[in-house]
């Protein structure tokens, strides 16, 4: 059985006759092919079994000729082998996986400038990369970096940048964006959703520059994110793209000085990266122009649309000459899609796998620990060399209690752990986040700031000690535990102080295919809420 789509044949095949091959069957053999571990059997005694799983090894895996029992095993596989540093991209621009984030097309030659995809092609790659489009005139996906017209220089950053090949978001996000549409983009986390807006932001900025001799330089673009932290790592990255463009980047967050943030958009910046509160202020007591900016960009968009951020990012919003939108989460509601719609004309919605669900990587254990007993069995984990992966980040509810747990950590275990929330100093922050990051303290205990967008590469494990308010933000928090579909953990105290999450929350698990623990199973608030699905609800 042969386990993979021959993109050649995409390329250069009949349309209607694309195949996708599993062995000699063709289409209909697609649904054959079991996409989860779940959905395949337990292999028989004497069966070949799963590498991954354990389960029958239904398939063999042409890159590692591997037993595998689905695709999502052959996915794990395929990671693995990769983080090893194993080379398992056969054949340059020849396969496409089937569902597979992390495993791309290689840009290798230039034979990817001249490929131009009819539109059965198109919906093919999209339907293979799980990439879903609604919209007007939005261009099919690249297959590389090399094929949209970037400048020189930017493709040599994102090689240096270690970028080979554009991940499933960007091979659809960049090119609609280089035309100037205005986009709605949910992805997961981790899937390289900054790149996919910074890239077109710094080649849209650079070409208008190069075409445009001005002596006032005007603001071009702005990204405005929820976080401090957030908005210093996408400033650090678009820095990173544009370096030895004309393209200067100005940080404006709170914390900071002013003056210094003023002095540098004067001095002329083609991107402001901010937080809202801070731009505002900055807006409302300094004369900045913000009437050349052409790109508007809200990172974590569900979060900058909702009551809090919303009436801020409006402001900024009205203060710009009709910009081009990019708005891009993990987790868009159907409420944020209407809100994204009404700001804009003609918006492009792009969804990239399966919407608002967790990273299929991070697994997630979820235990019932009753409030009293949480410190305790946190300090069991941290201190069992089983179970202890580090760096590791613990989310709590409240800036007195990341303090109090980081210190009782420290006490009880002996291990360096700091804390981190809004209370702190900037600088404190920063300091704590770099100390974290090139690995001086193993466990960071942080409040929401480190709880969306973050790219915390090396980390793997995260706890989440207390529930946030929402699933949504859930699904953020765990997915610092993996970074382009490697793999993570998530271990989750729940009790019955998070009994209005529940409902959601055992969804979210039974889809990701975890195990529910029978506390939680067994709940009223399950059972009531499951009952009767379309009867009216009882009211608790
Ligand atoms: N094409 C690529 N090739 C290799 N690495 C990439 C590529 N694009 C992005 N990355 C890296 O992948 C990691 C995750 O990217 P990024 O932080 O943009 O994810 P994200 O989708 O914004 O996640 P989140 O929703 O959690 O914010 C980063 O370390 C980034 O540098």
């Amino acid at each position: 059985m042969r386990f993979f789509i021959k993109l050649s044949e995409i390329m250069e095949g009949n349309p209607s006759s694309v195949a996708v091959e599993y062995g000699d069957e063709v289409d209909d053999a697609l649904n054959d092919v079991k996409e989860t571990g779940r959905d395949q059997r337990e292999a028989l005694p004497g069966e070949p079994k799963c590498v991954i799983c354990g389960r029958y090894g239904e398939y063999i895996c042409d890159e590692t000729d591997d037993d595998v029992c689905s695709l999502e095993c052959k996915q794990t596989l395929l990671c693995r082998v990769a983080n090893r540093g194993m080379q398992v991209v056969p054949q340059p621009l020849e396969r496409l996986p089937a569902t597979d984030e992390c495993f791309y097309v290689r840009d290798s030659d230039d034979k990817s400038r001249s490929q131009v995809l009819t539109s059965a092609q198109t919906d093919l790659l999209r339907r293979k990369l799980e990439i879903n489009v609604k919209g007007n005139v939005v261009p099919a996906p690249i297959l590389s970096f090399s094929s949209c017209n970037l400048p020189q220089k930017l493709l040599q950053n994102i090689e240096a940048a270690g970028y080979e090949m554009p991940t499933p978001v960007q091979m659809q996000s960049i090119p609609a964006a280089l035309i100037g549409k205005s986009l709605l983009v949910s992805a997961d986390t981790g899937s390289g959703k900054t790149a996919s807006f910074l890239v077109p932001v710094i080649s849209r900025c650079a070409n208008f520059r190069n075409g445009h001799l001005q002596n006032q330089k005007k603001p071009l673009a702005m990204v405005l994110t929820p976080t401090r932290e957030l908005c210093i790592q996408v400033e650090e990255q678009a820095k990173l793209l544009g370096k030895g463009l004309p393209f200067k980047t100005a940080l404006v967050v709170g914390g900071d000085a002013m003056a210094g943030q003023i002095y540098r958009i004067q001095q002329g910046v083609e991107l402001i990266v901010g937080t809202p509160g801070r731009l505002i202020d900055l807006l409302i007591k300094h004369d900045i122009e913000l009437d050349d900016i052409m790109i508007f960009v809200l990172d974590e968009v569900d979060c900058m649309l909702q009551r809090g951020f919303r009436d801020q990012v409006m402001q900024i919003f009205r203060a710009l000459s009709q910009p081009q939108i990019l708005m891009y989460s993990a987790t868009i509601s159907q409420e944020v899609e209407k809100m994204a719609s009404s700001l804009v004309k003609d918006i492009a919605l792009v969804s990239v796998g399966r919407p608002n669900k967790p990273n299929k990587a991070v697994k997630q254990v979820v235990i019932w620990v009753d409030s009293k007993k949480k410190k305790q069995k946190l300090f069991d984990i941290l201190m069992s060399q089983q179970h202890f992966m580090p760096p590791a980040v613990v989310y709590v509810g409240s800036r007195f209690g990341a303090d109090l747990l980081s210190n009782a950590i420290t006490v009880t275990t002996g291990m360096k752990a700091l804390s981190i929330h809004g209370d702190k100093p900037m600088k404190e922050r920063r300091e704590i986040v770099r100390s974290f990051l090139i690995g001086d303290i193993p466990v960071i205990v942080s409040t929401g700031v480190l709880g969306r967008g973050v790219d915390l590469l090396s980390v793997r494990q995260v706890v989440v000690f207390d529930m946030p308010n929402s699933i949504k933000e859930y699904v953020h928090q765990i997915g610092r535990a993996s970074r382009l579909g490697e793999e993570g953990v998530a271990i989750v105290f729940v009790n019955e102080e998070n009994k209005n999450l529940f409902p959601e929350l055992v969804d979210i698990l039974k889809s990701s295919g975890a195990a529910i623990p029978r506390e939680l199973s067994n709940s009223r608030y399950i059972l009531s809420s499951s009952f009767g699905k379309g009867s009216k609800k009882r009211k608790h």
